[in-house]
């Protein structure tokens, strides 16, 4: 007779995160990175999708970019909103128009979500710098002030912070403090391996602490979707309650496990796969 074997420990309902972002087709980057960070992180996800992207075989991976109708969104984020019982932390991915912008800052306004984490998607890899700069102030004016956590790259650090580039580590420590002094009380300033130290070196500045977190690069190149799991782990760790600067540090270790070995696609840039992370 076949036996069955009763469990009666009843596992705890994950932390549960909501995805404010894009879809971007292929699985590398965008709304579907940032499930699979949150659920190899044991949280559990929902999204609101604000734009749906898909690269261009051909005109050199150019981005597609269709926004989503800012109403869909808002109802997408109130589904998200009393589905559950609760929302542990929010991340926002690419927002991509005024009108999203402005629908998001609503939904934002009316839910007061905590632990929010703001990738500040002002440009995709592969857009023209040109392209996004647009949402550019409403996302500074909007969305920004209500990050707990932002977690701008190079060229995002330099816009928001109001300078022309970043070229050194000064460099990056200063942009931080200038983003901070916008009123987000925590700054991860990413660099990764672009200042040519060896490293992956990104900037954390809370007001206090200025600490500069370097791992070794995984090879010279940049990564679709790295932001993207960097941004959804740190929402998955404040989602379970890490500090800030915690969540920074474990997120950077989700993103070199997920780069190491990594996937290439036909695009220039190297994939991540999140499942490589054992935390
Ligand atoms: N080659 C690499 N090896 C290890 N970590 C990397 C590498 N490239 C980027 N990272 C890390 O990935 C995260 C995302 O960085 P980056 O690619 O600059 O952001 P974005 O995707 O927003 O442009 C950062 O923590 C950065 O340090
Ligand atoms: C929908 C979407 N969100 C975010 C990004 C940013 O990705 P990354 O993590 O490479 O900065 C992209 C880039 O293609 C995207 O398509």
């Amino acid at each position: 007779m076949a036996s069955t074997t009763a469990n009666s420990t009843v596992p705890a309902a994950p932390p549960i995160a909501l995805a404010i972002a894009g879809s971007e087709a292929s699985g590398g980057a965008g709304a579907q990175t940032d499930l699979k960070t949150f659920h190899q992180l044991g949280v559990f996800g929902c999204t609101a999708l604000t734009c749906i992207v898909s690269m261009d075989p051909e005109h050199n991976w150019d981005h597609r970019f269709v926004p989503v109708d800012p109403q869909v969104i808002t109802d997408q984020i109130e589904a998200c909103a009393t589905v559950h019982t609760r929302i542990d932390a929010v991340k926002i991915g690419m927002l991509g128009t005024a009108a999203t912008i402005d629908a998001v800052d609503a939904a934002l306004e009316q839910y007061q979500f905590p632990n929010l984490v703001v990738d500040p998607v002002l440009i995709c890899k592969g857009q023209e710098p040109g392209a996004a700069l647009d949402v550019d102030n409403a996302l500074r004016a909007k969305i920004l002030p209500r990050a707990r956590v932002t977690t701008p790259n190079l060229f995002e650090a330099a816009t928001l912070a109001g300078v022309d580039e970043i070229t050194s580590v000064e460099q990056l420590k200063d942009a931080a403090k200038r983003i901070y002094d916008l009123g987000v009380p925590n700054v991860l300033a990413k660099a990764g391996p672009t200042l040519g130290t060896g490293t992956a070196l990104d900037v954390f500045y809370d007001g206090e602490t200025l600490e500069v977190l370097e791992v070794p690069a995984v090879g010279t190149e940049r990564m679709h979707g790295a932001g993207c799991t960097l941004a959804a782990a740190v929402t998955a760790e404040l989602a379970k309650g890490a500090a800030p600067l915690d969540a920074c540090i474990t997120a950077k270790n989700v993103v070199s496990a997920s780069v190491n070995p990594g996937m290439h696609g036909n695009i220039p840039f190297t994939y991540v796969y999140q499942g490589f992370y054992r935390g």
